[in-house]
Order: structure tokens, then sequence, then C-alpha cells
């Protein structure tokens, strides 16, 4: 069965020999009931199963995340460095490239969003005191000399 040809190939994985099995988002996306439960974790494929009345947190949060992409989630709650330790035991692979998110700065997305938040921050604000300001000046310079 193609489950069981899955499982030896992740027990391969984590102790190291042989290549990390690979799964696309879509896959993952089929384990997402209480008999099979997949997440993924910065780009890893946890298989959570036999976790899930384990789970200090319930298994009601993991089973809402089950099939899908739970980074956001994990690092919500500020899991501990002992729950970032558990994770190994649950590996069984890698997520496919493709289905990656982009994390950290190489995002355009988040450069462009970047300046754009500069913009509103400072330049806009500063442009709004100077016209003030010259307002400011005209009228009172304006009064006076009525
Ligand atoms: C395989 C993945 C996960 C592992 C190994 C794990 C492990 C743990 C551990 C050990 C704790 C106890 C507190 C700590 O040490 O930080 C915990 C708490 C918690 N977890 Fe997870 N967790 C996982 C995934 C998730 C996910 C996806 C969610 C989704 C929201 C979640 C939600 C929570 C919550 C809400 C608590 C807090 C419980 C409390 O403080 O009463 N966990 N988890």
């Amino acid at each position: 069965m193609e489950g069981g040809r899955r499982r030896e190939a992740a027990a391969a994985a984590v102790t190291g020999d042989g290549p990390a099995p690979v799964f696309t988002l879509e896959e993952v996306g089929t384990h997402n009931s209480n008999r099979e439960a997949w997440l993924v974790i910065h780009g890893r494929v946890y298989d959570v199963t036999r976790f899930l009345e384990e789970h200090p947190g319930g298994e009601e949060v993991l089973l809402e995340q089950a099939g899908r992409d739970a980074t956001e989630s994990f690092e919500d709650v500020g899991h501990s460095s002992d729950a970032r330790e558990m994770l190994k035991q649950y590996y069984i692979g890698e997520l496919h490239p493709n289905d990656r998110k982009k994390e950290g700065s190489k995002n355009p997305s988040t450069t462009s969003s970047g300046q754009a938040s500069f913009w509103s921050t400072w330049l806009i604000p500063i442009f709004g005191v100077l016209v003030l300001g010259l307002m400011y000046r005209y009228y009172m310079v304006d009064g006076k000399s009525s």
C-alpha cells in the first residue's frame, strides 16, 4: 500500500539513511482527520496523528490545522523550546518547494509594503506639518497686515 511505503520512506529519513520524502500541500491536505493528521510547520511536514491526544493545547486546535500550513498558528502560541524539540518526533518529510511560503525578507511584497509604511509613517505627516506651518504663517501675516 502507498501509505505503508511512505511511512518506511519517512522512517528512513528520520534515521538518516535516505533523502527526506517531499510532499505537496495538496497531499498534506488529504491527511486532515483524526485518523491521519499531517501539518506543515516552517516548510516541514509532520504526522501528528499519535500526538493528537497528548498535545497540551488540545486536539481540537491540531485538527483545525490538520492538512494545512500551521506555521502561523504554531508561532502565535509562542511554543516553548521543548515543544520545538518535540516536533522532530513527528517529522515525516519536506514540503514541496513550490508550496513553500516565502519566509524572511526575500519576499518582494514585504519590501514594497515596507516602503509604503515608510511613506505613510514619515513623509506624509512631515508634509502635513509643513503645509500647516505655511498656512499658519500665511494667515498670521495676513491677519497682522489688515
Ligand atoms: C507538532 C506540532 C506541535 C507540538 C509538538 C506542540 C506542542 C505543544 C506543547 C509541548 C505545549 C505546552 C506548552 C509549551 O511547551 O509551549 C503546547 C501548548 C499549546 N499548543 Fe501546541 N504544539 C504543536 C502544534 C500546535 C498548533 C498547530 C497549535 C495551533 C493553534 C497549537 C496550540 C497550542 C496551544 C493553544 C497551547 C497552549 C496551551 C496552554 O497554554 O494552556 N499547538 N503545544
